[in-house]
């Protein structure tokens, strides 16, 4: 026995108390938020040699394990239940797993999974034998109670339906057991973020013998193999899916699904001690590559990380729901007392420990199947079910995941929208594209975790701030630019009007401070050629200016050197100015940052600037003369 110079292993220190998610009626209306659940088992010494127990439990929720690092010690944990080598089927059904099964009928989701070693109980717990039943046996007879017995008067109006799916994930691959074809089916994620398993077999089960039916067949699929440490070692994780859909019979005929999920894990394996070689070496490698996945989920989970690993295998896809999800969750951890387990033991246990932190955020999954004109729900989901393939496909307890049986009333719509002219049904999809993008967008944010979520609103909050920041600046260019336009117009009487621009001039004012005076009554012509097929700088007889060297701040200068005086005109050619409004408008609305600060005179703030400018306001409408003629100049006079 143990020297009881206890250690509170750290991870067991945070022991929660058990909180109650059920209202007087046994179901949990509210969405709130559901800890993950941990019972620990202990299988009975097994060895047959001699062997030391390394393991020992102290009461109904705790145990404690000797410390492999002093042996005077002991590390003790807690958990919401600890169940002894002596407890039962029954027991551990009762204790854990039956209070979990009444928000299936209300609509949400629950999931049992039983981890640990190999070799430590787990398909044992969740499978049993027929002299001692496991948990799936035990849930699915009492659901399939729990839907026939009518207490409540309310109950009445509704009807429920069962359908079960078994697969097994094996070496990274979803594989159906109720038909197995060979294939790996996709794990998806529907609009309301449940993960499904495309294209998975679904029974509709209305007896236990209908389950037993499917079930034992499908489990004889299931990969099995001789172990060292297991006789008939579990190759895969098996996940057996039992849905509940309640529907209501009278107006508004609410509809409601909850699914639950029976995994039972394949064991993590020390191939030191399996002796493991070939496939049995490579399945190992999956087994246990899929188990860290495992466990850095609920790490990242743990730690509040934006990013969860969940897609980084199978396993967590499918257990998205379950850890962090929207599922009420238990998870049983299977140990073994003897020593040769002993850091199988502890590393599940510690996996146990943190697993406990997690919350989920169970919430009922509801839908109205009303008879209301065809048009208004969906019809773009109601024409794609309607295709021929899936009407005529499955048999009347058959339907896949996706797919599920279409009701009466489904189909009726479907024929209506069919009869409809395609004029009209063009239209309604378009419009509800446009619905179910918009839908998308808010349910993204609805549906993200609470903690992106947050990140999410502060980030619109900023950019909603950077927004008011920049029209502030905005307005304050356009006064100043005012102000300085009114001092211009008096001061040099401009023949470059702006020509109602909507952005500040003063961003783009041209370096251009040559002088033509209207008053001139004998205007000599100083012209602006486009760039392409002109000789750079040569003035021609009238005077025309294409491409010279003229520089930022330069002076027009004639050929003959002088200053450009009173009495030139800078007439532009009105094909040319056109094809710089038109440059400088796409460059202003479509140009990145680094493109508009190509533009003379904008830097970074004044790119920046028009950018926020173009995204509050839309696109520009029309640019300035004078910002055309500036940017004509600039094309001939590259700095
Ligand atoms: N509580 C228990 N009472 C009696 N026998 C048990 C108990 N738990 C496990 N066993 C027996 O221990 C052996 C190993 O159990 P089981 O196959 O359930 O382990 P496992 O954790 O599923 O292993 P693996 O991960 O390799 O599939 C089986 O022979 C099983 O019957």
């Amino acid at each position: 026995m143990y020297l009881s110079l206890i250690h509170l292993a750290a991870s067991g220190l945070n022991m929660a108390k058990r909180v109650s998610i059920m209202d007087s009626h046994g179901v949990n209306k509210k969405p709130s938020p559901s800890r993950v659940r941990v019972a620990v088992r202990l299988r009975p010494y097994m060895e047959k040699g001699e062997d030391k127990v390394c393991v020992r439990g102290l009461d109904s929720q705790s145990l404690e394990i000797v410390n492999w690092r002093n042996q005077l010690e002991t590390m003790q944990y807690q958990f919401d239940a600890f169940y002894g080598d002596k407890a039962t089927q029954r027991e551990i059904y009762t204790g854990s797993v039956y209070p979990i099964l009444p928000h299936l009928l209300v609509g949400q989701n629950a999931s049992v999974f039983a981890y640990g070693p190999t070799g430590a109980g787990k398909t044992h717990t969740m499978l049993g034998n027929p002299n001692q039943p496991g948990v799936i046996p035990r849930a699915v007879r009492d659901l399939l109670q729990m839907t026939r017995t009518n207490d409540n008067p309310d109950e009445e109006q509704w009807s429920y339906s069962i359908t079960m799916s078994y697969v097994e994930i094996y070496q990274e691959k979803v594989m159906d057991l109720l038909e197995p074809k060979n294939k790996d089916l996709p794990i998806r994620e529907d609009k309301d973020h449940n993960i499904l398993i495309s294209g998975v077999t679904q029974k509709t089960i209305t007896t236990f013998s209908d389950f037993d039916e499917h079930f034992i067949p499908a489990s004889q699929n299931r990969t099995v193999a001789c172990t060292k440490l297991n006789d008939r070692s579990s190759r895969s994780h098996a996940v057996l899916l039992i849905k509940v859909q309640k529907n209501q019979q009278v107006p508004p005929f609410r509809q409601l699904t909850g699914k639950l999920y029976l995994i039972d894990l394949a064991g993590s394996e020390d191939n030191r001690r399996t002796g493991n070689q070939g496939i049995r070496l490579k399945e190992s490698g999956a087994i246990n590559s899929s188990l860290f996945t495992l466990s850095k989920v609920v790490d990242a989970l743990n730690q509040g990380l934006p990013r969860i690993p969940y897609r980084d295998s199978k396993l967590t896809r499918l257990l998205q729901d379950s850890l962090g999800g929207s599922a009420h969750s238990v998870m049983i951890t299977n140990i073994a007392p003897e020593q040769k387990y002993y850091f199988d033991t502890l590393t599940a246990l510690n996996f146990a420990a943190k697993s406990k932190q997690i919350i989920n955020k169970p919430f009922s999954q509801e839908t109205t199947q009303a008879p209301v004109q065809p048009t208004m729900k969906r019809p773009r989901d109601d024409l794609e079910n309607s295709a021929p393939s899936q009407h005529f496909k499955k048999t009347k307890t058959e339907s896949t995941e996706e797919s599920p049986n279409m009701s009466k009333d489904t189909k009726k719509k479907n024929l209506q929208l069919s009869s409809l002219d395609p004029a009209v049904v063009e239209r309604l999809l378009k419009l509800d594209k446009i619905l179910t993008e918009r839908g998308k967008m808010e349910m993204q944010l609805l549906n993200t975790p609470k903690r992106e979520r947050m990140a999410l609103l502060k980030k619109l909050e900023e950019s909603q701030l950077e927004i008011e920041r920049l029209k502030e600046k905005q307005k304050e260019l356009e006064e100043k630019s005012l102000a300085a336009e009114a001092h211009f117009e008096r001061s040099s009487n401009s023949d470059f009007e702006l020509s109602n621009s909507s952005v500040s001039e003063s961003t783009f004012r041209a370096p251009l401070r040559t002088r033509a005076t209207s008053t001139a009554k004998t205007k000599k012509v100083l012209r602006v050629l486009p760039l392409q097929g002109e000789k750079l700088g040569a003035f021609t007889a009238e005077g025309q200016l294409s491409g010279t060297g003229l520089g930022r701040g330069q002076k027009l200068k004639t050929h003959a050197g002088r200053e450009n005086e009173p009495g030139w005109e800078l007439n532009v050619r009105t094909d040319l100015l056109q094809n710089g409004r038109e440059k400088i408008l796409n460059l202003l609305n479509n140009g990145s940052i680094k493109e508009l600060k190509s533009l003379q005179k904008i830097g970074d703030k004044k790119a920046k600037l028009i950018v926020g400018w173009r995204e509050v306001n839309g696109p520009f409408k029309n640019v300035s003369e004078r910002l055309c003629v500036w940017y004509c100049m600039a094309q001939v006079n590259p700095e």
